[in-house]
């Protein structure tokens, strides 16, 4: 199994990531990107442990749970509790942790059938590359946000969504953008498609591959980092550690071997490849089970901090942390239902139940802001109402007004500056701001979640009962 320290050794090579319009020359020593490279790390050496229970046994050799095919509704229960584990260790915070692209990539190479027939053996040997190397791979499957009214066919300018600029009896070389990878900057590879509906005239942006992070011609332009302006663990406890960086990859004609092709120039091989695999479905469980923990540690915040602020026996208080157990588990509970009505599908991949899982997803665009809100309300102005930062807490000028005016019964100064600092890294920071944004948009707008819970309802069965109850009475 990969350690840690293989894992942030491996980042010192050809990448060009680009912040303040400089390439960054070791992302793992950079004060931007060291911090989540470091959390990363220890995702990889807590999976290597084998009293993480995160490991199973294939064949003769031991791998992380997280990147294998779930093959019974045993294999189901272990995965949970393996990203459990691993969202655990950030509590949530990390969204694009190793195990959530695995998922995808798990999901396509147990389903061949679904690509076309050149191009399967790729998919199935790629996952076994993910899986023997434990790679880190992040993804970027939406096209950059020029016009929403039309495809990139119909944009001005040649491939500004990436797509074939050429091809090769060796490989394909692709040009353009793509809008978005979390976690690119500290990943190994990179996964690059589209999951965006493509019109017929799209064939150059119908693709599908996988690219190393330090390939040539590949550009990382990373959003402004907010970790290096975390003063502080005290002052900034999740933005000091969990800033996961979210970047626009530019190919600057980028040479992708054949092997690493997956779907070449086919618009229905795209919503093969995400729908028909099951890939979605996975991937986004796991998104379901990481942000289940993710609402668990800000409902914990929220009675932790009514406790501290004496107004937790409020009925009114009471009422709205009972809001965010139900919100909390709403979540909880969608994943347990997702499990629990799972099926094999034709090639033995156990997929959870999609009712279930896009019914919540489906809100929660409405429910993360909710909870932020709920927290807020609870909190007052006490997150303000804290020294600017660990200086004012060991200078001799400040601390002993601190000591006096900023304290609550039992809860001397230190602990009640600390717990809400990190609400408000949790709901007012810039940090908390990107992950507001992040919650509501990861799996698409919100109108593509509703989509999705539309789609997988099962209104045949709602429409049928209201049809019987037609049927039973008459004029
Ligand atoms: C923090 C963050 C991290 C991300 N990380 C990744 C990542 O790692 N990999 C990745 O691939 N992507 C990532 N994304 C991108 C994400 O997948 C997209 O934001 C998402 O798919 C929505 O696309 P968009 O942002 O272009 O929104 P748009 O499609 O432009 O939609 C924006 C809004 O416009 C309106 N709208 C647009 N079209 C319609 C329509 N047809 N009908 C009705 N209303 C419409 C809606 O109000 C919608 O909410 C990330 C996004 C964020 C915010």
């Amino acid at each position: 199994m990969r350690t840690g320290a293989e894992y942030l050794a491996s980042l010192k090579d050809s990448r060009r990531v680009y912040v303040d319009g400089v390439a960054v020359d070791d992302v793992a020593h950079h004060p931007a990107f060291a911090p989540i490279a470091q959390t990363v790390a220890e995702l990889f050496d807590l999976a290597a442990d084998p009293s993480s229970g995160m490991t199973v046994r294939d064949g003769d050799r031991t791998v992380n749970r997280l990147f294998t095919t779930p093959r019974s509704r045993d294999d189901l229960a272990a995965f949970r509790s393996a990203a459990t584990t691993w969202a655990e260790h950030t509590h949530g915070w990390v969204g694009r942790s190793p195990d959530h692209v695995a998922a995808f990539v798990a999901a396509f190479a147990a389903h061949p059938e679904a690509f076309s027939d050149d191009l399967a053996a790729n998919v199935v040997a790629y996952r076994e590359r993910v899986l023997a190397e434990n790679l880190y791979v992040s993804y970027a499957i939406i096209p950059p946000q020029v016009s929403r009214a039309t495809t990139a066919s119909a944009w001005d300018g040649d491939f500004v969504q990436v797509g074939v600029a050429e091809e090769r009896a060796d490989g394909i070389v692709v040009r353009g953008a793509q809008m978005l990878a979390t976690g690119g900057a500290v990943a190994d590879e990179i996964l690059v498609s589209c999951i965006k509906p493509l019109g017929p005239e799209d064939r150059d942006f119908a693709i599908s591959f996988a690219v190393p992070v330090g390939a040539d011609g590949l550009k990382l332009l990373c959003r402004r980092p907010y970790a290096p302006a975390a003063s502080s663990r005290y002052d900034y406890p999740l933005t000091s550690r969990f800033d996961e960086t979210d970047a626009l990859l530019v190919f600057d004609d980028v040479f992708i071997p054949w092997e690493r092709v997956f779907v070449y120039r086919d618009i229905a091989g795209l919503r093969r490849q995400f729908f028909e695999t099951g890939a979605h479905v996975l991937g986004n469980w796991q998104a379901q089970i990481r942000f289940a923990v993710k609402l668990r540690f800000l409902a914990g915040l929220a009675r932790k901090v009514a406790a501290v602020n004496g107004v937790d026996r409020f009925p009114g208080v009471v009422e709205k942390l009972g809001e965010l157990a139900s919100l909390t588990s709403l979540v909880e509970s969608a994943v347990l239902a997702a499990e629990h009505t799972a099926e094999p599908d034709a090639q033995g991949m156990w997929r959870p139940g999609a009712r279930a899982l896009y019914g919540v997803m489906g809100l929660q665009a409405e429910l993360y802001p909710r909870v932020l809100a709920i927290l807020r309300d609870l909190v007052g102005g006490g997150v303000l109402q804290v020294p600017s930062s660990v200086a004012d807490m060991t200078s001799p000028e400040t601390r002993p007004d601190i000591d006096r005016y900023v304290h609550s019964p039992g809860v001397p100064a230190e602990e009640r500056v600390k717990l809400f600092k990190l609400v408000w890294d949790a709901i007012g920071s810039e940090f908390a701001g990107r992950h507001h944004q992040y919650e509501m948009f990861y799996a698409g707008a919100p109108f593509v979640a509703k989509g999705y819970a539309f789609r997988n309802y099962g209104f045949e069965q709602a429409v049928a009962s209201v049809d019987s109850f037609l049927g039973s009475y008459e004029l």
